[in-house]
């Protein structure tokens, strides 16, 4: 079981990511206090703050070339073409000894998007999007008094009209992928940086790894509204077995309830019962089975994860409650319904033929 761990860290640890720095896209309308939250997250975490505004006001000042055509771009709340920005992203990257960044108000459209994933080759870990009303963000920049040409009335309308139309729709592509995470931008400094501290706590941290994992893995991620709530999770005993608190890792894979599930599907299908997230995915990546094994194994953890989830909530928020027995019937249910909506491979034995390969429940 080890080896298949560690081959699967390796592989895992070994992918071009690795190599490659940690990006995180800082989104929001104009004022609703990216850079403020920048500033904190700095601090606290110790990423680096790459504001593409910054670095094209610098630009601009730097006398090059593109100068004026930045400058007259910035005063009608135009977007600076893609090649301009992302060059200028690039360099700053790479001159920097860091790995972690924070890449402040880009991308802004769908072209500054595609183009820097293509050039770039990095996809961003998440989006932290600032969710903050046009009249507030008017009354903050009107406010700012930094000097900035584009912080005048006809300017900021133009600036809000470019975020609705170009900008959103971004933030509309990273949300089909689960990786937004919306932050009530309206309150004041030190409200937001609690909202968003929690984003970068190490329990959120593991639980996107999680599901990174998974979507890597499986090919498909758990939704972003399960994983959206799955990471709102905090620090209480455990209401699945009340002796462990319930941290991600204690809910999904250590605690005697879950992993009691987990064992249903040792012998016939898993080679062992997950401990973790990384042997999860070492099972799945190096699952060496017919055919039918990887569709029925990606469903086995979806379905898993998605019940143990399902229960959870169901003991906190209401006092309804299912023995370990009942759970098992019912992930077996759900398994055999989904599996019979799936296309059959050809030769037969089916997906659900494999499946009952496998243990029933008692
Ligand atoms: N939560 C907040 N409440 C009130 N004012 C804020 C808040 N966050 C930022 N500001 C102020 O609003 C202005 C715009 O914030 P900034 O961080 O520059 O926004 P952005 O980078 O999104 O354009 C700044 O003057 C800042 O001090
Ligand atoms: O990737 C970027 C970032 C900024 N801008 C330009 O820079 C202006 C100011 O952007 P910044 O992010 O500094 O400020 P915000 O509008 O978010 O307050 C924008 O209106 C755009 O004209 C751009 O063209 N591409």
């Amino acid at each position: 079981m080890g080896s298949v761990v560690d081959a699967a860290n390796k592989e895992v640890n070994g992918t071009s990511s690795a190599k490659k720095p940690n990006v995180i896209f800082v989104l929001g309308g104009p004022g609703s206090g990216k850079g403020t939250q920048c500033a904190y997250i700095v601090e606290h975490f110790g990423y680096t703050h790459l504001s593409a505004g910054d670095l094209l006001r610098a630009e601009i000042k730097s006398g090059s070339e593109n100068g004026t055509m930045i400058q007259n771009m910035i005063k009608e709340g135009k977007i600076v073409p893609s090649e301009v920005t992302i060059k200028l992203l690039q360099k700053a990257i790479q001159e920097n000894g860091n790995d972690k960044f924070l890449i402040d108000g880009f991308p802004r459209n769908e072209e500054n998007r595609a183009a820097f994933e293509k050039v770039t080759e990095i996809e961003p870990k998440f989006v932290l999007f600032f969710d903050c009303p046009e009249e507030e963000m008017e009354r903050r920049l009107l406010g700012r008094n930094q000097g900035r040409e584009d912080d005048n009335i006809e300017t900021i309308r133009k600036r809000f009209k470019v975020f609705l139309e170009s900008s959103l729709p971004v933030i509309q592509y990273y949300e089909a992928k689960g990786k937004v995470r919306k932050i009530h931008a309206a309150k004041p400094i030190e409200d937001v940086f609690q909202e968003v501290k929690a984003v970068f706590s190490p329990e959120a941290e593991k639980i996107l790894e999680l599901t990174n994992l998974l979507t890597f893995y499986l090919g498909c991620s758990l939704g972003s509204s399960v994983s959206k709530e799955i990471s709102r999770l905090i620090d209480q005993e455990c209401v699945l077995c009340s002796t462990g608190i319930e941290t991600h890792h204690h809910l999904f894979f250590e605690c005697e309830y879950s992993s009691s599930i987990w064992k249903h599907f040792v012998q016939a299908i898993l080679p062992a019962t997950p401990l973790n997230v990384h042997s999860a995915a070492a099972m799945i990546s190096h699952f060496r089975h017919p055919s039918q094994a990887p569709p029925v194994i990606k469903l086995i953890f979806q379905s898993v994860i998605y019940l143990i989830w399902k229960e959870r909530n169901a003991r906190v928020f209401t006092s309804a409650s299912t023995s370990a027995a009942g759970l098992r019937s019912a992930l077996d249910r759900l398994i055999r319904d989904r599996l019979l909506s799936f296309p059959s491979p050809d030769p037969t034995p089916s997906l659900l033929q494999f499946y009952f390969s496998g243990p029933r429940p008692p």
